[in-house]
Formats: C-alpha cells, sequence, structure tokens
C-alpha cells in the first residue's frame, strides 16, 4: 500500500489571464490531498465524492489517472482512496492536487520511474481533458512546491508571510469559469484581450517585489488583479464582501484565487493582523482558514 500526498495552491496573480499563455504567479500552500492506493481485484474509488469504478460524472480526474497510468504499468485492479482537506471545487486546486498525487502514488506503487516533470506533464495532460482548457499552473505547483512563475517554470523566493484564505461556500467548477471567460473573450476581444495582457504584465513586474519580499508592493499589485478578475466576470458579491472584510481589517492584499465564481479569496497577512483577518472573514458567515507556502510539492507519506 502505497500514500501520496500533495499541495494546494493560491494564486498571487495571473489564474485566467495564464491560460491563454500570460504570466502567473503560484503559490504552493500547506494544506494536502493524500491517495492511498492498493492493488486489489477490481478497479475501486472511494472519496467524499462517493465509492465508484472509473467513473467520469464522479471521479472524473482519478478516473483518468488511472487510465493514464495504464499506460505505464499492467494492472487490472486498484483500490484507491482520496481523503484532502482541501475544499473540492474551490478556488484550491483540488483538482490538480489529487491528479498528481494520485500519479505519484501509482508510480510508487508499480515502479514506473516518472521523475516530477513527467508528474507534472501527465497532470497538465489530464486538467486540459477534464477543464476543456487549462494551464500547466496548478499540476505544476502542486507538484513542485514553492512558488512558480508559469509559463516559465521558474522558481521564486518563498513566501513567508501568513495567508489567510476566505471560502464562500459556494462549489464552482472551474471548467465551467473558464468557459465563460472563453466565450466573454470571444464577444468583446478588443475589451477583454488587454485585460489578460494586462494580468499578465502585472505578474512579469510582481516577479522582481516577490523575490525581494516587498509584500506592501506585492499586495497593491494583487488589489489591482482583483479588481480585473472582477472585470472578466469572475468576481461575485460573496468574493467581494470578504475580500473587503479582509482589506477593511488589515490585509495587505486581498483578491479572489483561482477560478472565481465561488469558492476562495486569500489575503495576505502579517504576523500580527493574520488572526484579525480571519475572524472578519468569519463574521461574514464564511470560513477561514490561515496557511502559509510550502516549499513541498507531491512526496511519499509512506
Ligand atoms: N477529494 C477529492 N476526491 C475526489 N475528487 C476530487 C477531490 N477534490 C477534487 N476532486 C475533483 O476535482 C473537481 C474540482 O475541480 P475544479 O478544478 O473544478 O476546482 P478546484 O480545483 O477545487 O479549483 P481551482 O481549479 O479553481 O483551483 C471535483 O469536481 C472532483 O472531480
Ligand atoms: C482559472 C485557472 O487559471 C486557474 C484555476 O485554478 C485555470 C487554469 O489555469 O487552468
Ligand atoms: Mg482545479
Amino acid at each position: 500500500m502505497i500514500t501520496c500526498s500533495a499541495p494546494g495552491k493560491i494564486y498571487l496573480f495571473g489564474e485566467h489571464a495564464v491560460v491563454y499563455g500570460h504570466s502567473a504567479i503560484c503559490c504552493a500552500i500547506d494544506i494536502r490531498t493524500r491517495v492511498q492506493v492498493e492493488k486489489c481485484d477490481s478497479i475501486v474509488i472511494e472519496s467524499v465524492l462517493g465509492r465508484t469504478g472509473i467513473d467520469h460524472d464522479i471521479h472524473p480526474y482519478v478516473s483518468r489517472v488511472i487510465e493514464k497510468m495504464q499506460e505505464h504499468a499492467e494492472f487490472k485492479g486498484l483500490r484507491v482512496r482520496v481523503d484532502s482537506k482541501l475544499p473540492v471545487g474551490s478556488g484550491l486546486g483540488s483538482s490538480a492536487a489529487v491528479t498528481v498525487a494520485g500519479i505519484q502514488a501509482l508510480n510508487h506503487l508499480f515502479g514506473c520511474g516518472l521523475q516530477l516533470e513527467d508528474i507534472a506533464r501527465i497532470g497538465h495532460s489530464i486538467e486540459k481533458e477534464v477543464q476543456g482548457n487549462a494551464s500547466p499552473t496548478d499540476t505544476y505547483v502542486s507538484t513542485m512546491g514553492g512558488v512558480v512563475m508559469i509559463p516559465q517554470r521558474r522558481k521564486l523566493q518563498a513566501l513567508d508571510c501568513p495567508i489567510v484564505i476566505g471560502n464562500t461556500g459556494r462549489f464552482s467548477s472551474t471548467r465551467e469559469l473558464v468557459a465563460n471567460v472563453a466565450k466573454l473573450k470571444g464577444e468583446f476581444p478588443e475589451i477583454i484581450d488587454p485585460i489578460l495582457e494586462d494580468i499578465g504584465s502585472m505578474s512579469a513586474i510582481a516577479e522582481e517585489y516577490v523575490n525581494r519580499k516587498d509584500y506592501l508592493t506585492i499586495g497593491r499589485l494583487m488589489n489591482v488583479n482583483h479588481g480585473l478578475l472582477d472585470a472578466i466576470g469572475v468576481g461575485g458579491p460573496e468574493l467581494s464582501a470578504l475580500v473587503y472584510a479582509a482589506r477593511n481589517s488589515g490585509a495587505t492584499a486581498a483578491k479572489i484565487t483561482g477560478a472565481g465564481g465561488g469558492g476562495c479569496m486569500v489575503a495576505l497577512a502579517d504576523e500580527n493582523s493574520a488572526q484579525r483577518i480571519a475572524k472578519a472573514i468569519r463574521d461574514t458567515g464564511a470560513e477561514a482558514l490561515i496557511t502559509r507556502n510550502t516549499g513541498e510539492g507531491v512526496r511519499l507519506e509512506s
């Protein structure tokens, strides 16, 4: 029996724009998904979503992981158990974490000899298939950990400050949000294309501030990024309420993270303000978590 885990993520900059090749800066967080695998007679997948065999409706990611890994190993039966601390469909990269941890667990179970770069690449191909269109960001950062710049696949300096996450509690499908942005972009390219380019330029400019650990400047730019995400239609009243609650209680930055629509927002805090920001988020009725950047990507647990 093998267990592997992989981290979730928050975006400092660049979600959605990165789908069109613009730059993004993404940060692995210390909230993980564990995938346990063992050989057995038939294929069984167990998670918070239910108990199935190969099932592309209920378990699209895990089912594709199993199918893809059949190209690297010969097996008929398998039991896969998923145990995740990441909220599902909430902008924290739950799909990438379950995919990456699943690939690495099977890699170990069958001795396939895949390297981290292979895992990130296979993970990205699975995200593309399920999501319709997907950047390599979530699967890359979940595999490698740390803070990464995409598409360059460059590691930046670690983020040392507390990260506060507010969860609206509303499921949102990344596939749908990505399709909504594509539709708006198709209808009004003269308006939407420059916004996506601006988001990419912001990531490129912010790289230097991330490496200098200048959290005040990073924060000012993240706030601008929030406004641009709202402009392309992936915001909403619940997310905005949490963003302003966080800013009003001392957050250096507060923005949507991930696909948006519902799901989570992220705030950067300092050691003194993190609890206060989390309380302000909880006072609106939403859930709040305090976490940190992790340097550890996918790993073997047992
Ligand atoms: N614990 C889990 N067990 C099984 N499948 C999961 C689990 N967590 C996530 N998934 C799969 O990932 C899907 C959600 O992925 P989706 O990309 O829509 O959201 P996300 O990854 O949480 O957010 P984002 O992509 O914005 O970071 C679920 O519908 C499910 O198919
Ligand atoms: C919305 C998006 O940019 C981030 C989802 O976490 C989609 C992607 O990059 O594949
Ligand atoms: Mg996802």
